[in-house]
């Protein structure tokens, strides 16, 4: 006889059991990493695995029999990205915990902090669109580059920087705007108007102007970009929105599915009437279909983005349908320039070795010790009296590169 009891019984079983397996492949995971052991190839049927094994067989043509890639010895962006690929595994190939994302908790409690932050900016936001229709082109081109300025700063709150403790938003997003300028080391703005005016110009009754944004964190970052993607519309700069964000929990804070459409749902059913507003607006602009959520296993690999061609010809040639990609984010940064250790002075296009699907731009806080485009002895000045100035996150770039 079937009893309830006896079924739960089991269910908890069974999870009790998934979870200590996945607390001893992790504590492998922790062991090989902390004795600098070999990088081994995944032994999982995940569906990125095979790319992953002939990525680490690129890695170990690369040291030239100078042994074995290993965690001390290999690139940073590799293994750093292989940890949370490992990490991943750990869960996902253990039923019933396999959906489980280890960082949900912390992406819930980073959004929930910067509760102030995202009613300020919500409140700006929905006083702005009363009379969006009468603003004239230098009005918009203003509210513009708030709102970018916004989104560039929202990438400061970033959980794998701090290490997992507090990273939100506390202060007003918009007080702070002006006296923040001079820490945006690069500031391509204008270039960023003009390429969405002439598209807008250019397009009339053509086909569609479309802006993408490769997200990063969920939190109040993505409440920035999605704050910016629905003025991109409202103002008719754009007609479609397309963001791309993690299949796989990222780098503990970046944006999956699961958290962007939370995110939408929490603001729509907050107690907040401008938040709200902004929920119930974003969730109908998902379901007209002039915001489309994608993810792409791509994201998630170890690869720099000049290789994106090669490795995933499908996502290239969707991103090739833009008029504007928007790359957010530190790791974006890495993966745009190969993190390589350039000079300051070489020029963005340059460091792209030649990844070029549309005319993109990265909003992006330094984070980690790699930055190009700077002006001659800009970067020396700064490490002259701020050593810490690449991995601070106090510094940003608002980078255009249109060049075909
Ligand atoms: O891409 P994001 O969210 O801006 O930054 C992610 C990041 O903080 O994670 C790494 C540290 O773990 C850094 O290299 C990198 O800057
Ligand atoms: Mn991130």
């Amino acid at each position: 006889m079937f009893r309830i009891e006896t079924f739960v019984l089991h269910l908890f079983q069974k999870g009790v059991e998934a979870e200590k397996r996945a607390i001893s492949f992790l504590s492998k995971l922790r062991n090989e990493l902390q004795t600098d052991k070999p990088v081994t190839p995944l032994e999982d049927e995940l569906p990125d695995a095979a790319l992953w094994n002939q990525y680490l067989d690129y890695q170990r043509n690369l040291s030239n029999g100078n042994g074995e890639p290993s965690w001390f010895q290999s690139p940073w962006l590799y293994v750093e990205c292989y940890m949370y690929r490992r990490i991943h595994a750990a869960l996902a190939q253990n039923p019933p915990i396999d959906n489980f994302d280890v960082f949900k908790e912390g992406k819930a409690q980073n959004f929930f902090e910067s509760q102030e932050a995202v009613i300020a900016l919500c409140t700006y936001f929905q006083e702005l669109l009363k009379n969006i229709k009468d603003l004239d082109e230098k009005q918009l081109q203003e509210e513009l580059f708030k709102l970018l300025q916004v989104s560039l700063w929202g990438n400061k709150c970033d959980l794998s920087f701090s290490a997992g403790e507090d990273s939100s938003q506390k202060s007003s997003p918009l007080q702070s705007l002006e006296s923040l300028i001079p820490y945006i080391l690069v500031n391509d703005t204008e270039k960023l108007w003009s390429l969405l005016v002439n598209a807008k110009k250019r397009n009339t009754d053509k086909s569609n102007v479309r802006f993408d944004i490769i997200l990063d964190n969920a939190g109040f970052e993505l409440v920035s970009d999605l704050v910016l993607a629905d003025f991109l519309l409202s103002s008719k700069l754009a007609d479609e929105v397309h963001f791309h964000g993690k299949s796989i929990p990222w780098y503990v804070s970046d944006t999956t599915k699961h958290d962007f459409n939370w995110t939408v749902k929490q603001l729509q059913s907050a107690n907040h009437m401008w938040m709200s507003r902004c929920g119930i607006n974003w969730e109908g602009n998902l379901k007209k279909g002039v915001w489309v959520y994608h993810d792409h296993m791509f994201w998630t690999l170890p690869h720099d983005f000049s290789s994106m061609a090669e490795v995933a010809p499908d996502l290239y040639a969707d991103l090739q349908k833009s008029n504007l990609l928007l790359f957010k984010g530190d790791l974006n940064y890495r993966k745009l320039t190969g993190d390589r250790k350039w000079e300051y002075t070489v020029s963005f296009h340059q460091a792209l070795n030649k990844f070029h699907p549309a005319p993109l731009c990265s909003l992006r806080t330094l984070k980690s010790d790699t930055v190009v485009g700077l002006k001659p002895g800009q970067g020396e000045q700064i490490q002259a009296s701020e050593p810490e100035w690449m991995v601070s996150g106090k510094y940003g770039v608002v980078q255009f590169d249109a060049a075909l």
